[in-house]
């Protein structure tokens, strides 16, 4: 550990520039700039909104009723709208940073990218994800890429607060009075303030390695692993934003998917992309992987490693087929018909249900396969028996009269509630409640952990995964929706061809207007595509459809806790990124005991061989070294050479623990008053048992599925607080938590950890 050398929050020089405070002149003058830059900037920016915000409103007036003149206007609402979304959101703290050139050339670092209004459209605020801005993240005296120098700008509105200068040229004798010589005081500054209950971006800070994995490649996948408060969450979130830049073209019309651990967890993170101006990015929990259902209930933790076990896709496959019945062989089924009843029998059914099976096709996709064997055998039979010589001659029947037969046989409400019977369509929902009614093709134990009666309990998360197996081995017989999609497809394909014969007659008309330098549409365009793209400009954003659509393919998936997934729900995963385009971000440590898959190799081996980057952070930023001392007890307890992530910082706060006797909710609300801060976060972390109990003496809280995580004191469970931090942590009955539960609650704050019992504490935790 690194604790006896690093700084102590608050020792670090700061450089308020606060009205009153003296400054030399070169001080002065070096803020002067910056606020005069500052105020350039958002000058710039007011009057982008104003072009935007009026941009929308006559883009939304029509000018033309033609194809062109709508398309167009779509497409400029959309941009407009996107550009006024991001321009709002980032404006806190739009200019973060600066680097000063060896060649006298300095730039400008902010959230977006933006430029002068003029005819050269000069760079005015270099975008953090463009590749000039990158040596404000990586430089360093060693190597300085460059720079002479590194200038943080801290910002309260519109007005400049502080300034922090890093000299990277060593030769460089110059000196602003700015000058931050240990070089982290804004980043301990960042780690050290009060806590919201949302996670910030982390843009102004981010360090290199940080910034390594940000910036990787997309193709491919990615694994980042390191202990708690490592920033896997933070860079996992920014590299969605790299992404989404650097390949706006095929990442954004894919949309990203972040998958977390439950939505606590997704509203605790969802402030971090739009505050970088991104919202193509679709954020969920395993159990709103399927559209159509939004899983609210529970399982046992038995229950869950059984559902998210391997074995459960072939159990599910074999009881696919078993839906695919035949009749006893000799017991055939009698079928009633207007020409005398017909006989399906064993081997009718196994020739036809073979023959369905061949193709290979889903189970809905290989039925009309099976119903057109029955139909035609049927019909055979029928042919036999009306129109057979008695004397052994030819059938009498034709070609026609069969075919009329046939078609008496095709539309039987007999014949297809017989065949529904043996070969019954279905959905997902009815097979997989079918399937946890009655589980087969697993062990008794197992399919005793699962069993459900139809209608009882709701779906639950771990239910998902097996929906969608479903819904792979299910198959889905759209042709009729097809057939009438491509019928107003082609409408619009011969609205559109109308449109352009029209747009050429008017050519002279569209070059004679000065101003506008478009071209007709007939040049760029042809009716098919400009037919799609009516369809696209109709839609909703990528994020939207792709949440409601089961078979959409991802531009990137990052999975964050995906030491959690299942084997089950890594298949899942794993349809929806056919490219295999993803980030996992984990910490085998972290996991919980009864989820999970055990190694990286073992979860993808099955898609990517051992084709995959595997990178560890390695310094904990959130949880102080007199913290993460203790919680790394509490693991070496199984694993003597178990080494926890260093800490970037101390705070000289020891954790403390107290023992209760009788009335722990007393000595918890004991502990509460003490604790809550007057800015920041308490977490309360109880076994789950408890939590009425606590609830009841703490005024103003709750414990539920869904905490709101803005309030000074929440309630959780050691899972709920997974991926979570807050400024104090009250950690209760410790001796109530598995290892791994134990170990995350205990690395969630980034101050204080106070630990209340009435049981005996947990062997790693005596003696303090
Ligand atoms: N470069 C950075 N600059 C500022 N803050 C940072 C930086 N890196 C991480 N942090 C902060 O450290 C804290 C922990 O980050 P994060 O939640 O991403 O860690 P994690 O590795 O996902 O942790 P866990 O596994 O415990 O959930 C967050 O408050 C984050 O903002």
């Amino acid at each position: 550990m690194r604790s006896q050398k690093k700084p102590r929050i608050g020792a670090t020089k700061k450089y308020h520039i606060q009205q009153g405070v003296m400054l030399s002149t070169r001080e002065s003058a070096e803020l002067h700039e910056e606020q005069e830059f500052i105020g350039r900037l958002h000058d710039r920016v007011d009057a982008l909104r104003g072009a935007a915000a009026e941009g929308v409103e006559d883009a939304m007036t029509p000018v033309g009723t033609g194809m062109q003149a709508r398309l167009e206007r779509e497409v400029l609402v959309a941009e407009r709208s996107g550009l006024l979304a991001a321009l709002d959101a980032v404006d806190g703290s739009l200019c973060f940073g600066r680097i000063d050139l060896s060649d006298g050339v300095a730039h400008h670092i902010g959230r977006i990218g933006i430029r002068e209004d003029d005819p050269a459209r000069t760079p005015l605020l270099i975008d953090w994800r463009a590749p000039v801005a990158r040596p404000f993240y990586l430089a360093t005296g060693h190597t300085p890429m460059g720079l002479r120098r590194r200038r943080h700008i801290t910002t309260e509105g519109r007005r400049v607060t502080e300034l922090h200068d890093e000299i990277l040229d060593l030769g460089d004798r110059e000196r602003t009075g700015f000058e931050d010589p240990s070089g982290d005081a804004v980043l301990l500054a960042a780690l050290g303030s009060a806590r919201t209950g949302r996670m910030g971006d982390i843009v102004r800070t981010i360090q290199a390695e940080q910034d390594r994995v940000i910036r990787a490649p997309h193709q491919g996948v990615l694994v980042v692993e390191g202990g708690p408060g490592t920033g896997k969450t933070a860079v996992a979130l920014h590299r969605a934003a790299f992404l989404l830049y650097e390949h706006r073209e095929l990442i954004a019309k894919r949309a990203v998917l972040i998958v977390g651990p439950d939505p606590a967890f997704l509203s605790y993170i969802g402030e971090v992309l739009p505050a970088l101006g991104e919202t193509g990015v679709l954020l969920a929990t395993q159990g709103e992987l399927f559209p159509g259902v939004r899983a609210r209930g529970t399982d046992t933790p038995r229950a869950v490693a059984v559902k998210g076990g391997a074995p459960m896709a072939e159990a599910l496959a074999l009881a696919v087929r078993d839906r695919q019945r035949l009749p006893e062989p000799g017991a055939p089924l009698v079928v009633a018909h207007d020409d005398g009843d017909l006989v399906l029998d064993w081997e009718i059914a196994y020739e036809a249900r073979q023959a369905a099976r061949d193709t290979r096709l889903p189970h809905n996709l290989a039925r009309p396969h099976f119903a057109f064997r029955i139909i035609d055998a049927l019909t055979a039979q029928l042919t036999e028996r009306i129109g057979a010589d008695p004397y052994g001659g030819p059938n009498f029947l034709g070609p026609d009269d069969i075919a009329q037969l046939g078609k008496g046989v095709a539309v039987s409400g007999e014949v297809h509630s017989v065949i529904a019977e043996l070969w019954p369509e279905l959905t997902p929902e009815e097979f997989v409640a079918g399937y946890l009614a009655d589980p087969v093709y697993i062990p008794e134990a197992d399919a005793r952990a699962i069993r459900r009666a139809p209608g009882e309990g709701a779906w639950t998360p771990a239910d998902v995964p097996l929906l969608d197996e479903a819904a792979e081995l299910l198959g889905r017989d759209d042709s009729a929706e097809r057939a009438a999609a491509e019928a107003v497809r082609q409408e619009r394909v011969a609205y559109a061809q109308g449109v352009l014969e029209l747009s050429r007659g008017s050519e002279t008309y569209e070059f004679e207007d000065e101003e506008s330098e478009r071209l007709a549409a007939h040049d760029i365009i042809d009716a098919e595509r400009m037919a799609d793209r009516q369809e696209e400009a109709d839609h909703r954003s990528a994020a939207e459809r792709a949440a409601a659509d089961r078979t959409w393919a991802f531009g990137h998936i990052i999975v964050d806790e995906a030491q959690e997934l299942s084997p089950m729900a890594w298949r899942l995963l794993m349809r929806r990124s056919p490219t295999r385009s993803l980030t996992l971000v984990g910490d085998p440590a972290q996991t919980s005991e009864e989820a999970g898959v055990g190694s990286w190799e073992k979860i993808l081996e099955p898609y990517v061989g051992d084709r995959f980057e595997h990178v560890r952070l390695k310094v904990n930023y959130r949880t102080p070294a007199e913290i993460m001392e203790l919680a790394a007890r509490v693991l070496r307890a199984e694993d003597p050479s178990f080494e926890p992530p260093g800490s970037v910082r101390s705070t000289g706060e020891m954790p403390w623990t107290r023992r209760s006797g009788d009335d722990l909710a007393g000595a918890v609300a004991r502990a509460v008053a003490e604790l809550t801060p007057t800015e920041g976060r308490l977490a309360v972390i109880a076994p789950s048992a408890l939590h009425e109990e606590i609830a009841a003496q703490l005024d103003g809280v709750t414990a539920g599925a869904e905490p709101d995580l803005t309030r000074t004191v929440v309630l959780l469970g050691p899972r709920q607080a997974k991926g979570l931090e807050f400024d104090h942590v009250l950690v209760v009955e410790p001796s109530g938590f598995g290892t791994s539960d134990l170990y995350v609650a205990l690395t969630r704050a980034t101050r204080r950890l106070g630990i209340v019992h009435r049981e005996e504490l947990p062997e790693a935790l005596r003696g303090r």
